[in-house]
């Protein structure tokens, strides 16, 4: 039964103000913290301060915790009542709901925008998934990520039955006769907006293990199948795999080899009779390898690189590599000792293996942007609260001109990705296939190269404006020392910022005419 909470005043409150009983107010709501003191994680003393015990202590409360402090159910329940006349005045956000910090949304969700990109079907959809995400996915996030361990069975049972896998793979032929989001969107109206929302609103800044373990192994890796295997092989694994039964990486860089694919190792030997490959080699940094069923994996053979589709066997095993973020992504050593593989396993040409690695980057590439951008604007309106909450030398950290620049810089770095990408997504969503790789691979690489920049030097920023609490995994600045530790994956994972800058200019080079002079 729920609890019954009192009416109080505010003199009543003021008579409990020492050991033997103390209540203090926030936001309106008595709590009674008598048998909290030795519990406190802030220490004992800071509650019995004269200026605290018995008192309203709404402003201190949020200068010291974040919100969240007061919703989780084991602290809620210290409230014992209401101030008599007051009303509750700070008001979170609801589940599913838009924020009402200025830049926390992008221009389309924004008050009196309007945007060329996007109808209603993309705002019904948004408003969906940001529920389920709210609700199922980032509460499982949040102990998780903590643990070091994978997304929940029961989490990624809900993402498939919703068909959220197949739609992460982006619009297409895998999509018809599904039911997707409950019917909320049909498969035909499904585009790369759809996809970029998706994708966007599944991603949280303070879990960014996590959100590598909810199957960025498949959105990377599963596409190779769906592109390259035959009918046979693909009307097996992407059952499998779309309806959240078995799991998949991608498996290419190795010690020897990062982005340099032509120094890769693992070597796939074909047998005499020509039936089968025997697998030999070690791959590193494998995204959800540790708990993967399936590893697309270029290796070496006589002529080239062919890239296999491995199953799981006894000749395969994977090891948790410990990494700056959270092992919920599963970031694995695979080792490959000999293993037998049937040739029926080649995804794409034998020996042409480069041609199905280069094709898979340049979505792997963009749905990486699109989670790059929305944590960074995460992390652009945590930095607009806190600064109009801070009180420093008597005042708001936001009357602070250098601090107003500040914001500025972030949001105008945060905008610009933002804009960059809905211009690449619309080239996607009316750009054949082909010609993707022919105009898209160069501007793709240098717009992760340059959300990634844009992102690590907001994550700087926002250590700046949190001081030491940005630093710290607990309490106000949670999020901003999660995130900061976490956006050097963004910059690192699907190819260095180097690299893809010097890709997007050689792909430009393409088209310079030699015809031309200054
Ligand atoms: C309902 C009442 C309260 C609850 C449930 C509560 C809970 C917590 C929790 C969970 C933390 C750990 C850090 C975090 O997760 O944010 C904390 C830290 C702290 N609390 Fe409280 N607290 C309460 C009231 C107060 C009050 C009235 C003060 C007044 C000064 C206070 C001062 C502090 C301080 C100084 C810290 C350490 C902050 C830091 O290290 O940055 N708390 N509190």
């Amino acid at each position: 039964m729920a609890k019954q909470l009192r009416q109080v005043t505010i003199d009543e409150v003021a008579a409990h103000n020492n050991e033997a009983s103390l209540w203090i107010v926030v936001d309106s709501k008595v709590y009674d913290l008598t048998r909290f003191i030795d519990l406190h994680p802030g220490g004992k003393n800071v509650l019995l301060d004269g200026e605290v015990a018995g008192k309203d202590v709404t402003n201190l409360f949020f200068s010291l915790h974040r919100h969240e402090v007061l919703l989780k159910p084991a602290y809620a329940r210290l409230q014992i009542g209401t101030v008599i006349g007051q009303k509750e005045k700070i008001i979170p956000r609801g589940s599913g709901e838009l924020s009402r910090v200025p830049y926390a949304e992008p221009a389309w969700l924004s008050p009196g925008f309007s945007s060329p990109y996007y109808n209603d079907s993309h705002r019904r959809f948004l408003v969906a998934v940001r529920k389920f995400a709210d609700e199922v996915v980032f509460p499982d996030g949040n102990v998780q990520d903590g643990l070091g361990k994978p997304p929940s069975p029961a989490v990624l049972d809900k993402i498939a039955q919703l068909n959220m896998n197949a739609m992460r793979l982006g619009p297409g032929k895998h999509l018809e006769g599904l039911t997707l989001m409950n019917g909320i969107i049909k498969p035909e109206e499904f585009d790369c907006f759809h996809e970029m929302i998706l994708t966007q609103e599944l991603t949280n800044p303070a879990t960014r293990g996590y959100n590598d373990g909810l199957l960025g192994g498949m959105v990377i890796g599963l596409p190779a199948v769906m592109n390259y295997a035959t009918p046979q092989l693909k009307a097996k694994v992407l059952p499998e795999v779309l309806g959240g039964k078995k799991f998949i990486s991608l498996a290419i860089s190795e010690a020897f080899a990062g982005s340099d694919v032509a120094g890769l190792r693992t070597v796939a030997k074909k047998t005499p009779d020509g039936k089968h490959f025997i697998v030999t080699g070690t791959k590193k940094w494998i995204t959800n390898g540790n708990f993967s069923d399936y590893f697309v994996t270029p290796c070496r053979t006589e002529k080239g690189l062919t890239v296999l589709l491995i199953p799981r066997t006894p000749e395969v095993s994977t090891k948790i590599i410990k990494t700056a973020y959270s092992s919920s992504a599963g970031t694995a050593h695979v080792f490959f000792d000999g293993v037998k593989v049937p040739v029926e396993n080649i995804l794409g040409p034998e020996n042409g293996g480069l041609v199905v690695i280069l094709s898979n980057f340049n979505h792997e590439r963009w749905s990486m942007t699109c989670s790059t951008v929305k944590n960074e604007r995460a992390i652009v309106a945590e930095c607009f609260q806190w600064a109009a909450q801070r009180i420093i030398f008597g005042k708001p950290l936001l009357e602070q001109p250098v601090i107003r620049s500040k914001l500025a810089a972030m949001i105008a770095r945060v905008e610009t990705s933002q804009n960059w990408l809905e211009q690449i997504t619309f080239q996607m969503n009316n750009m054949p296939y082909k010609s993707q790789a022919k105009y898209l691979a160069g501007p793709i690489a240098l717009l992760k190269m340059h959300t990634t920049r844009s992102a690590q030097a907001t994550a700087t920023d926002a250590i700046q404006l949190f001081g030491g609490r940005g630093i710290t995994q607990s309490g106000l600045g949670r999020v901003i020392e999660a995130y900061h530790r976490g956006v050097t994956f963004d910059a690192t994972l699907g190819g260095a910022e180097d690299v893809l800058a010097d890709l997007g200019v050689r792909q430009a080079m393409k088209f310079l005419p030699k015809d031309i002079r200054l």
